[in-house]
């Protein structure tokens, strides 16, 4: 799954999603289920992703006691999904019956999704970290922390902002995934996301893959949006 340019499908239904693929016919896609979409629509849409041949990331941030959490990625990895996760504040154990469950779930012969952990959410800054979370520390070390956690706990990798991508790259090695979102062409609106870099910035930083989505998916021509950003992630003409 390295160097995707995953995008975040946030729409309020099935519909919405088709409206938005048809103009990307015959590509096949890295698009991301959240929980907007999925609470609507349920299993089926992934199933009808995968059917036309995209891959699909179900980004759910499980996050609950180990026994609820096994449970639910036994259910989810007979979704046949790529890549699926959780909330590293979890803990450990938690990360640990993600996995398990993961692979009860998986069809003999068939290969487990990948699994990550939400590090702390783009959307938070170190002010809002340390006053309300009442974490003491440094976001990169927080991040740090969770995602060394992470890869104890033998998870695939984490999510984080390409801010933090290269130090836990030479931390934690460059098998170990980083998949980040918060990602803004220069001068873009940032909305609500707090930590942000352009895809220039995450290609340089290391970054494994990037996730957009309202900067395409709420484009006035989300295909050629799309290119532009490929173009910008891959570093085309550069
Ligand atoms: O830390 C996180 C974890 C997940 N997300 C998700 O990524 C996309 C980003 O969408 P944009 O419109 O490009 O801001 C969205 O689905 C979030 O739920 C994140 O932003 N940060």
């Amino acid at each position: 799954m390295d160097n995707s340019l995953i995008i975040a499908l946030d729409f309020p239904s099935g519909q919405d999603v088709s409206n938005f693929i048809k103009p990307f016919a015959g590509q096949k896609l890295f698009v991301k289920i959240g929980m907007e979409l999925f609470y609507q629509e349920g299993p089926s849409i992934v199933y009808q992703l995968k059917e036309l041949g995209h891959r699909v990331f179900l980004d759910l941030k499980l996050h609950d006691i180990p026994n609820t959490v096994k449970s639910a990625m036994k259910g989810l990895a007979r979704l046949n999904c790529d890549l699926v996760n959780v909330h590293a504040a979890g803990g450990k154990e938690m990360m640990q019956a993600a996995l398990e469950g993961l692979e009860a779930g998986t069809a003999a012969g068939s290969k487990r999704p990948l699994c990550i952990a939400v590090t702390q959410l783009t959307s938070t800054s170190q002010e809002q970290m340390n006053k309300e979370q009442l974490i003491p520390v440094s976001l990169n070390e927080s991040v740090l922390h969770y995602a060394s956690l992470t890869k104890e706990a033998g998870l695939d990798g984490v999510v984080c902002s390409a801010w933090e991508a290269g130090m836990l790259r030479e931390n934690l090695g460059q098998a170990f995934l980083t998949v980040c979102p918060g990602i803004r062409m220069e001068n873009d609106n940032v909305q609500d996301q707090k930590r942000v870099a352009t895809p220039e910035f995450a290609r340089n930083s290391g970054v494994s893959s990037i996730v957009v989505g309202r900067s395409i998916t709420r484009s006035a021509d989300p295909l050629t949006s799309y290119q532009q950003w490929m173009e910008a992630w891959k570093g085309v003409n550069k």
